[in-house]
């Protein structure tokens, strides 16, 4: 069994969550963290496909991972989570799977597709051991639902529809769900860790606090160990 596998988007995320572990590694070097972390692009599709492909070659190799965990910057809920807060999924939602209708957006479980077609379903919850690690090593994290979007919500109206039909989200980003369902199919535990660059809303990318976030994310890479 090999250790732990941490998924990030971007290149910079990668390097933001390396720095923090080696800050946080024992000073003698005694104990390296079996800590592999590795860039795989943006968005549920890439995400998932490069994480199965990961997961997949570990097995082959006979040196499974023990766990995944998706990490990076998110959006925050206002109100929810504040800009370069940290956030810890209790679940991962494919928030924009389904259909549109004139009374509102309708789930894919609710769609009448036979459920063993929706692979374990648009909610993916994180694995209870591995969340109450990361909770009792990040005990100023947020918990809530993270929400994976394909489109970064940059309208008031699409937020207030959001925040109205997911109340306990506290995030939102664009890789958790397709690593959680990576890890699912490989019988692996997954989490989803992310701080937060940006309130979700009218899109301003002068209220992105990229750097904030980053630096949230090589503090909390310490709780990753
Ligand atoms: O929107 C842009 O203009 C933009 C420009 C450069 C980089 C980015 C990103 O890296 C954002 C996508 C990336 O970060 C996560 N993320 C961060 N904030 C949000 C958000 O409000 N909604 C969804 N995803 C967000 C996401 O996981 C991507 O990996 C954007």
């Amino acid at each position: 069994m090999t250790g732990l596998l941490v998924v990030t988007a971007v290149p910079a995320e990668a390097e933001a969550i390396r720095a923090g572990l080696t800050a946080s590694a024992a000073p003698d070097g005694t104990a390296p963290p079996d800590v592999t972390v590795l860039p795989v692009g943006v968005g549920p599709a890439v995400a998932a496909a490069a994480t199965a492909r990961l997961l997949a070659l570990a097995e082959a190799a006979g040196r499974p991972y023990r766990a995944v965990v998706s990490a990076g910057i998110a959006g925050g809920f206002v109100g929810r989570v504040a800009v370069g807060g940290t956030v810890l999924a209790d679940r991962s939602v494919a928030a924009d799977l389904g259909a549109e209708s004139p009374g509102g957006f309708i789930p894919v479980e609710d769609l009448g597709m036979p459920p063993e077609l929706l692979g374990g379903g648009r909610i993916v919850p994180a694995d209870p051991g591995l969340l109450a690690g990361l909770r009792a090593a990040l005990p100023g994290a947020a918990v809530g639902t993270v929400l994976t979007v394909s489109t970064v919500t940059g309208t008031a109206a699409s937020t207030a529809a959001l925040a109205q039909r997911h109340p306990d989200a506290v995030a939102e980003a664009m890789e958790g769900y397709g690593v959680a369902v990576a890890a699912a199919q490989a019988g692996v535990p997954f989490a989803e860790l992310r701080t937060v660059s940006n309130p979700i809303g009218p899109r301003d990318r002068s209220a992105w606090r990229m750097r904030e976030a980053f630096a949230a994310l090589t503090s909390a890479a310490a709780a990753l160990h």
